[in-house]
């Protein structure tokens, strides 16, 4: 392979949303009617090797992602990806610390989700190359090369270079042993489809009993627009799953402090082993009280799907404000950025538990907590990946869950490769699925709309 031949020569991106929510699905306090979508970057070769890379949106918006993709695009265009590879941390910093346009962040919103997805994009890239699914290609990643991926500024008073060498260089014993126990059991799911908020009570039962004959013996449930209903929601779910198998609650942020303590100790009696989001993504110092006031009600704090970057990881790691921190493998600057965090949860002794509920995320975030599990923290004690059943038929490689786990994916990249089928159909709002809806009525024509 020359390295000619590795020159990025186009980067291409597309906006393409799901109707979710003509099912409620995804549905939470705060996000009442999601369609998921993405912002989805295709990057190609001059060989023609492609890698495809995308960013987790709800819908609205998901152009304003699209035209910040467009706007780093010639960042990335031009250049050579065996060089970006060599030295990964260099190039993802001159991504997130562009002198202009770093002004609209800095790592944090629709830049740092844009960063995501072009970053996703070069990781599924690198797997193909040397075709390796994610999981491997970082597992075989000697410790130097790994912690070149990473950039060390604002987090160095927490792990530094050395530290981080040596903490993965401890990662490696009994890594094959690891990796041949992974590939005959899998890991561990739990399921938040059977509660999403929008959900009937009917359609709860009938999906608990679902997921509980499928083997899942943890399930999530949305809480936080109403406290009777939630507490009608909770015995439900409990009637179906009994009290052994383990139940989480997720609020999206609806709550004050105060409000989130209280509201928590009325449903505390439904033995729940996380409250996930109970306030402003950005509160620390709240979550961290949140956290200690729940302690003694055998209650754990969740929180990460909207954690901006890593500064806001390690502050909440070092406050004792998470105790289960969800890295998004969507939201802060991709892999090279998830990675620091994995390395300072676990230096600080905090479990990951990726989040998943959105377009891609489960087949991006197995990759990750394989790696952790081979590579970095060697177990899955009380570590559940989440799983929830959308929209997996849109990608080339779907995850395989089977007896609530999570199958080894075995095939090149980062399973973020979308059917031939989905983007003719699906994007937004020229696919032909989008226009066929328009015309039913289902949903306004933008077009039409703007006329
Ligand atoms: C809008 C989305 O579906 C969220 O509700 C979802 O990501 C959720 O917070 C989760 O934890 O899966
Ligand atoms: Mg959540």
């Amino acid at each position: 392979m020359t390295s000619e031949n590795l020159k990025i020569i186009s980067l291409d991106v597309k906006d393409v949303r799901f109707p979710t929510s003509l099912g409620a699905h995804g549905s939470d306090a705060m996000h009442k009617d999601p369609d998921y979508s993405c912002a989805y970057v295709v990057l190609k070769t001059a060989k023609g090797t492609e890698g495809h890379g995308l960013t987790f949106t709800c819908g609205r918006g998901t152009e304003i992602v699209v035209a910040a993709i467009k706007s780093l695009s010639e960042l990335v265009v031009g250049q050579t990806a065996i060089d970006i590879f060599k030295d990964f941390g260099v190039f993802w910093r001159s991504l997130t610390s562009e002198t202009q346009l770093r002004w609209l962040g800095p790592e944090k919103g629709v830049m740092h989700l844009a960063t995501a997805a072009i970053i996703n994009a070069l990781w599924d890239l690198w797997g193909k190359l040397l075709n390796k699914p994610l999981w491997r290609l970082l597992a075989d990643l000697d410790p130097e090369h790994i912690v070149s991926c990473i950039d060390f500024r604002y987090i160095s008073d927490v792990i530094t270079k050395e530290e981080a060498i040596e903490i993965l260089k401890q990662g490696q014993k009994g890594k094959e042993e690891r990796i041949e126990k992974l590939m005959k059991e899998g890991y561990p799911a739990y399921t938040t489809q059977v509660g999403w908020m929008g959900y009937s009570q009917e359609v709860i039962i009938e999906l608990c009993q679902k997921y509980l004959d499928m083997g899942f013996t943890a399930f999530k449930v949305k809480v936080g627009q109403n406290l009777k209903d939630d507490i009608k929601r909770l015995k439900t779910v409990r009637n179906v799953i009994g009290w052994d198998n383990k139940l989480m609650v997720d609020a999206n942020q609806v709550w004050d402090v105060k409000q989130a303590i209280e509201w928590m100790k009325q449903l505390a009696e439904f033995k729940l082993l996380w409250i996930e989001e109970p306030t402003s993504p950005d509160d620390i110092l709240g979550h961290a009280k949140i956290a200690k006031e729940l302690k003694p009600l055998g209650i754990g704090v969740a929180t990460g799907e909207m954690c901006c970057n890593r500064v806001m990881f390690k502050q909440f790691l070092q406050a004792d404000a998470m105790q289960y921190c969800q890295i998004d493998s969507a939201r802060i600057g991709g892999v090279n950025e998830i990675l620091s965090v994995y390395l300072m949860a676990h230096k600080l002794g905090v479990k990951v538990c990726p989040h998943a509920g959105g377009v891609g995320l489960c087949e991006m975030v197995q990759h990750l907590q394989m790696w952790d599990y081979v590579a970095l923290s060697g177990t899955m004690e009380d570590r559940v990946i989440e799983y929830v059943d959308q929209q997996h038929e849109h990608f080339v490689n779907p995850v395989v869950v089977e007896n609530a786990c999570y199958k080894v994916p075995k095939r090149a990249g980062y399973s973020t490769t979308f059917t031939p089928e989905t983007i003719p159909k699906y994007e937004y709002p020229n696919g032909t699925e989008w226009q066929l809806m328009f015309s039913q009525g289902l949903f306004p024509d933008p077009c039409k709309h703007q006329s």
